[in-house]
């Protein structure tokens, strides 16, 4: 389709010459890059959900926490010498159902899951049904995100408490391979080294996940394409037949 030469004008940034105007690479408002990393918290109730988020972005740890009712923390981070947002999503427990398959999960929390670009999927190594309730859940979450690659950890908290531990560091280790994820075993109260790295760790697979940022998506919903470059071979050939038929009409005349 041809357009009329006032938009093509426009298109090239105002100038009256549009063929010697070079088009940039990105829209120059949108380009700047401005990764959004979003995180969400999921597991079974008292296994340190909100510990595990407020020891990672204040390296404390409190004690008490209020039943959860789903507080969303942003943050600027700095992430391997990139400015990024981060936002991390806590949420209300998830439960068994009494089939032990299925899921209790609150409709705020299948929200959280749709919004998030990474999981991290935590039990506690002293409560064996916590640890019962990851397979599930991560069975929901791919049902909300049936395709492509999903950034996950899996973190085992309130490994200080280690004679009452009723889940062995081999069975997080199998359960996180069998779900394409790393496993972390950590403790809110007494380490900020090991939260911290799992935090880390789950951002940086996002951001990778994420690549060029600012909103490029993996997997459907908005997804900013990218803009094609000028095909510079077709902008010279068409600068060359210009000048060609300048010099062809002096020629004649
Ligand atoms: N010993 C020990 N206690 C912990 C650790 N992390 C959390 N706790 C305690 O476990 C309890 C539950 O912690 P929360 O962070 O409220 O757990 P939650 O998963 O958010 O709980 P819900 O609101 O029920 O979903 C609190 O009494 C914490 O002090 C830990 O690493 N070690």
């Amino acid at each position: 389709m041809r357009l009329p030469i006032d938009q093509t004008r426009t298109m090239s940034g105002g100038s009256s010459n549009f063929l010697l105007v070079p088009i940039p690479e990105y829209p120059v408002l949108d380009c700047v890059p401005n990764k959004n990393v979003k995180i969400v918290v999921l597991g079974a109730s008292n296994v340190g959900k909100t510990a595990l988020i407020v020891r990672f972005l204040t390296k404390r740890f409190i004690g008490d926490y209020e039943a959860n009712t789903g507080a969303l923390y942003s943050r600027k981070i700095n992430l391997d010498g990139e400015q990024v947002s981060l936002q991390v999503q806590d949420t209300p427990c998830v439960a068994l159902q009494d089939d032990a398959e299925g899921l209790y999960c609150q409709e705020q929390i299948n929200r959280s899951i749709y919004w998030a670009d990474g999981y991290v999927l935590v039990f506690s190594i002293t409560d064996h049904s916590s640890y019962r309730t990851i397979q599930p859940l991560y069975q929901h979450v791919r049902r909300i995100h049936p395709s492509g690659n999903i950034p996950i950890i899996l973190v085992g908290n309130k490994s200080d408490l280690l004679r009452a531990r009723e889940v062995p560091s081999h069975e997080g280790e199998a359960l996180a391979a069998e779900l394409g994820g790393v496993y972390f075993e950590a403790s809110a109260r007494e380490n900020h080294e090991g939260v911290h790295a799992a935090f880390l760790h789950i951002c940086q697979e996002i951001s990778r996940a994420l690549g060029g940022g600012n909103g490029e998506k993996r997997r459907g919903g908005l997804h900013l394409a990218r803009p094609k470059s000028p095909n510079m071979q077709e902008l010279k050939r068409r600068f060359r037949q210009v000048l060609s038929s300048k010099v062809k009409s002096s020629t004649t005349l």
